[in-house]
This record gives structure tokens, C-alpha cells and sequence, in this order.
């Protein structure tokens, strides 16, 4: 069976993108209590692969992770769209008016801040992940304190939820990739994530972008991180889909990009895993 680290423990949001990405497959799911470990342990082969958040709809980038990946020089195998639900969750019996401080991972935070605002006499602590902020309540039997996690972690630790959806935006989304030591055959992918710096003069990233876009690769996020070394340069992440899935137009671009770039790394071809549409977003 194949073992998958994740940051956080059973009922995060880590924990969901696992079994949703592998579906009926069964993994071995590792806790993790942060990142770096994560990462750890996966550079060091005590798992088969990590799993680990990336980007989310209303807070953005999480730009740690992008230099995790490229400095212990970690593949992309897959990527999972999870729509994230963020509920408050406390003690059975509590009520809103006993709340007196919330505790939940940092990301979760930026996700509710509207319905937080409602409340700025609660104390707000940014700390593990939603699952184990939801477990240490019912451990510890702390009163007056919530944490913000998922109906999931409700049920497993056994707590209230007195108040659902709380995220500031409906169509609240975090971006997971699959992550290994080596580069992961995908039969059939149709998007990639390349990792380039170049040169630094002037004209040198418009020639990256004008090669995608005239070999029908659609760019779908561009991300700017520090050079390691160096004092305000940049290196780039780019996710890019094959439209049509023209594989001879692929392989082009990346000869020309290499010609293009100082430096540039194939981080992974993957399945896209586009976001649902839903009903009323299509009328
Ligand atoms: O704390 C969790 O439950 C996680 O899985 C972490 C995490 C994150 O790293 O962004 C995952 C999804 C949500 O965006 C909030 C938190």
C-alpha cells in the first residue's frame, strides 16, 4: 500500500484531498505536524509521497511551499481542487456568547476574516492545522475556545458546530499537489508546472510568455519567488494546460524555452483537476 504524508492530522483538509485524490485506492495516510517535516520525511523515503497545500481561492499563494518544492528538489504527480467549508466548531453546550478565543491554522484564518470581524473581542491564534486545533478542544476540554475546521473534524472529535460556512466566499478552493522525489509518469496529461529563472534583462520573461502562448499552452498561474542568493531577483512557477492536448507543440516550447531561460526544470505533467461548475455559474 502506498503511504501519503499530509500536514496535519485525520479530519484536515490535507486528510480530504488525500482520500479524494486516490479515490478507492487505499494509502496509508502519515501525519505531519508541519510542512518542512512533511517534506522531510518525504526527501528522506520513510513515505512513498507527500500531499501538500499550494494555493487557496481567497488567501492566495502559499509561498513557502514553492520553495520546498524546488529546494529539495520534489516532482509533482497530481493536483487536487478541494472546495474548502470552514465551520466554527467548540465544546457541545457552548454557545456563541461563551467564545472568547479561536484557534485554527493560519490559512483557515485569512479564509473567514468577514465573519471574524463580527466578533473583535475573540482572541485569534494561528496555529496547527483546523483538524488538530478541533481535537486539542475536546482533549483538553477547553471551554470559551472554538476552532474553525470542517464538518469532518466535527464529527471525529465530537464537537458543535455553532456556526457553518463561514468562509468569506462561497467558492472557497485550495490547490493541493501530489509530491515525490522523482519525476511521476501521468498517461495522458493535459497541464504541467515548469520552474525557469532567467537572465534578468530586459525582454526576458514577455519571450517566455510569447513561446507558451504560440505553442497553445494556456497559462494558468504565473507565481514570482526570491532566487535563493540572490537580493530581489525572481524565479518563476508556471502552470501551463495543453490545449488540445498537442503534445509535438509541448515538447517545441520546452526546446525553445530551454534556449530562452538560464535555468528550467519540467516540475511536473499532470491530469488538470478542474474546479465544478456550478448550476447557477452557468447561466
Ligand atoms: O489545516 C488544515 O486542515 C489543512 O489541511 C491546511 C490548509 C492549508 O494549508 O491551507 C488546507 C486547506 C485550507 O486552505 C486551510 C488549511
Amino acid at each position: 500500500m502506498k503511504s501519503v504524508i499530509i500536514q496535519g492530522i485525520k479530519g484536515s483538509f490535507h486528510h480530504e484531498a488525500v482520500t479524494r485524490f486516490f479515490k478507492d485506492q487505499e494509502v496509508d495516510i502519515v501525519d505531519s505536524p508541519t510542512f518542512n517535516s512533511l517534506v522531510r520525511q518525504v526527501v528522506n523515503h520513510s513515505v512513498d509521497y507527500g500531499m501538500m497545500a499550494i494555493e487557496n481561492s481567497i488567501a492566495g499563494s502559499i509561498l513557502p511551499n514553492y520553495s520546498l518544492m524546488t529546494k529539495n528538489k520534489l516532482y509533482i504527480g497530481g493536483e487536487i481542487a478541494l472546495p474548502i467549508k470552514h465551520n466554527l466548531l467548540a465544546l457541545k453546550g457552548q454557545t456563541l456568547e461563551d467564545i472568547h478565543q479561536v484557534r485554527t491554522h493560519p490559512m483557515a484564518l485569512l479564509q473567514c476574516e468577514n465573519f471574524l470581524d463580527n466578533y473583535e473581542h475573540w482572541q485569534r491564534l494561528a496555529m496547527d492545522d483546523t483538524a488538530t486545533c478541533a481535537r486539542n478542544i475536546q482533549d483538553k476540554q477547553m471551554h470559551g475556545v472554538a476552532s474553525i475546521g470542517s464538518k469532518l473534524a466535527a464529527q471525529m472529535y465530537d464537537l458543535e458546530i455553532l456556526a457553518e460556512d463561514i468562509h468569506d466566499v462561497y467558492d472557497n478552493y485550495t490547490r493541493f499537489y501530489l509530491v515525490g522525489t522523482k519525476p511521476i509518469q501521468v498517461k495522458g496529461f493535459n497541464k504541467a508546472t515548469l520552474y525557469f529563472y532567467t537572465d534578468h534583462k530586459k525582454g526576458r520573461l514577455s519571450k517566455v510568455l510569447e513561446i507558451l502562448a504560440s505553442h497553445e499552452l494556456n497559462l494558468t498561474k504565473i507565481q514570482s519567488v526570491p532566487l535563493s542568493g540572490s537580493v530581489f531577483e525572481y524565479s518563476f512557477h508556471v502552470n501551463v494546460v495543453l490545449v488540445n492536448e498537442n503534445y509535438d507543440l509541448y515538447y517545441k516550447a520546452l526546446e525553445e524555452l530551454k534556449q530562452a531561460t538560464q535555468y528550467l526544470v519540467v516540475l511536473g505533467e499532470y491530469i488538470e483537476d478542474k474546479r465544478p461548475v456550478y448550476k447557477e455559474q452557468e447561466q
